[in-house]
């Protein structure tokens, strides 16, 4: 069974790709072209479950396996902001960069250089009568001053716990090891088997 990724953001599709073998996950706009879909959940695992379940129903495939991934950066001493919102943390359509930046602001405005921060990732998998949501963290500080081009969205402010340098700094291999998303798909992986063997 082919596994469609349910995402339009490219630094996803970068990091998913590379945890599985060479071409085995599609991103969706290969197939369906590029599509909004409006995350109204509450949580990351509900976003991720609406992201997952539209593509599905649009595949119209009962030979597909559909994984999404809603994630996000919270930090605690800033009300729990971004959370669910970090895409939208700027206002609708925001960049990453406006997003990254009004974190910084934020944490200026309280006099903060640095606060405790975590990543958060829900990785949904749907396919035929089918529906699993797993999850991944990744504990560190947020910090006032981006730092390195690695990564993307929030990665340049982001230091994860062991470690000096951001994620923008740090060698890919070491998010690749530790992030959210890398500890989700860890869990998600054994679900997609089970799937693909009940679908041989
Ligand atoms: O590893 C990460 N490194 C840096 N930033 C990250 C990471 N993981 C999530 N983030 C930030 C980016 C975005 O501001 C938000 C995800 O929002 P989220 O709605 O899940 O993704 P998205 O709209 O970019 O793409 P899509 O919904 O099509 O999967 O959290
Ligand atoms: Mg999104």
């Amino acid at each position: 069974m082919q596994i469609i990724l349910a995402t339009s953001n490219k630094g996803k599709v970068r990091e998913i790709q590379s945890l599985f073998e060479k071409d085995e996950v599609v991103p969706f706009s290969e197939l369906l072209g590029p599509m909004e879909i409006e995350e109204n959940g509450s949580t990351f695992a509900e976003n991720a479950l609406i992201k997952a379940r539209t593509i599905f129903e649009k595949l119209g495939r009962d030979d597909a396996i559909v994984i999404s991934d809603d994630s996000g950066i919270t930090v605690p001493a800033v009300n729990g902001e971004p959370g669910i919102y970090s895409a939208r943390y700027a206002g609708a359509g925001a960049s990453d960069k406006d997003n990254l930046s009004k974190l910084v602001d934020e944490l200026k405005k309280r006099g903060m250089k640095e606060a405790p921060a975590f990543y958060t990732a829900a990785i949904a998998i749907v396919a035929p009568n089918a529906e699993y949501v797993v999850h991944g963290w990744m504990h560190g500080k947020a910090i006032d001053t981006p730092r390195g081009e690695g990564g993307f969205g929030y990665d340049p402010i982001f230091v994860p716990e062991g470690f000096d340098e951001t994620i923008g700094e740090l060698d890919p291999a070491i998010k690749k090891e530790l992030s959210h998303r890398s500890k989700a798909l860890k869990l998600a992986k054994p679900i997609i088997e089970m799937l693909r063997s009940q679908h041989a």
